[in-house]
């Protein structure tokens, strides 16, 4: 169902944070900050690149969250002091599968995990935001925004939501995961309905790329009718 609008949720999920601020009043001084969520493969990176080319300056997460444990970074050393030289490919560089199959099977391994790696992400992200051009629209990209509690620290909050079988079919056919392991990172996340909660704007992403890219023109244009 491309083209949702706010409060029209499908499915009979709960609708956005209706205890929220309009957005007009919410908008600080200067730019606007927009938190971009959903649960994994529901499309967020696509909303980003779609995003991008309206001129919004997207801030990613999961890249960040790479770059803060490439090779030769403290954030390397810290995650093998707590993981092993185990975690570490022949040529020295994280091994995402073998780290994914432990923290995604123990969910003590996991915070272990966000530890080290949320702290250096979130430095990054403010020092991104803080190079972004005055009056930017920033969108922050974060897969565990609702988990973080962060919807409170943002203008807006954009979901990109699709139900939990889309995800998985998205997950197997173009990542070639089994169906347990996709299902394994769904259950690390929040629930559809929680990330609901929280949304000012719903882009239902289970139509085709074309009603989505529609979408995303449309939550764009009413981010930046209410930051004006
Ligand atoms: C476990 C790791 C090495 C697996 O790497 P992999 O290349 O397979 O996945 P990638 O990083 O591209 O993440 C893909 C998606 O998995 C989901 N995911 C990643 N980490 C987590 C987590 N800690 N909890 C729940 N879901 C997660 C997100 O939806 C994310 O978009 C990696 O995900 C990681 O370092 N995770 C911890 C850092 C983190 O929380 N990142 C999320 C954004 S800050
Ligand atoms: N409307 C769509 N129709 C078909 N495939 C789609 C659609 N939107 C996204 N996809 C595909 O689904 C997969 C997941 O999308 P994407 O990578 O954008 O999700 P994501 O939320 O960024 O994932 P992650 O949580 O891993 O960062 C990708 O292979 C993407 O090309």
């Amino acid at each position: 169902m491309a083209g949702t609008l706010a409060g029209e949720q499908p499915g009979g999920a709960p609708g956005p944070d209706r205890t929220r601020p309009p957005l007009r009043r919410r908008w600080d001084t200067g730019g606007v900050r927009v938190g971009l969520t959903g649960g994994v493969a529901s499309g967020k990176s696509t909303v980003s690149a779609v995003l991008t080319e309206l001129g919004a300056v997207v801030i990613d997460s999961d890249v960040l969250a790479r770059e803060v444990v490439a090779r030769g970074t403290p954030g390397l050393e810290q995650v093998v002091a707590a993981f092993g030289a185990g975690v570490l490919t022949p040529e020295g560089d994280l091994d995402r599968a073998a780290v994914g199959a432990i923290v995604f099977a123990d969910e003590a391994q996991r915070r272990v995990l966000e530890s080290i790696v949320h702290p250096l992400v979130r430095a990054r992200s403010a020092e991104l935001e803080a190079v972004a051009g005055p009056g930017a629209l920033v969108v922050h990209d974060i897969p565990l925004l609702v988990e973080g509690g962060m919807a409170p620290a943002f203008d807006a909050v954009v979901v990109v939501d699709v139900p939990p079988e889309l995800q998985v079919e998205r997950m197997v056919r173009d990542r070639g995961w089994s169906a347990e392991e996709a299902r394994a990172r769904i259950a690390a996340q929040a629930t559809r309905e929680q990330r609901l909660a929280v949304a000012t704007h719903v882009i239902d992403n289970t139509g085709t790329r074309e009603q989505l890219r529609e979408r995303v023109e449309q939550v764009h244009a009413e981010l930046l009718a209410a930051a004006s």
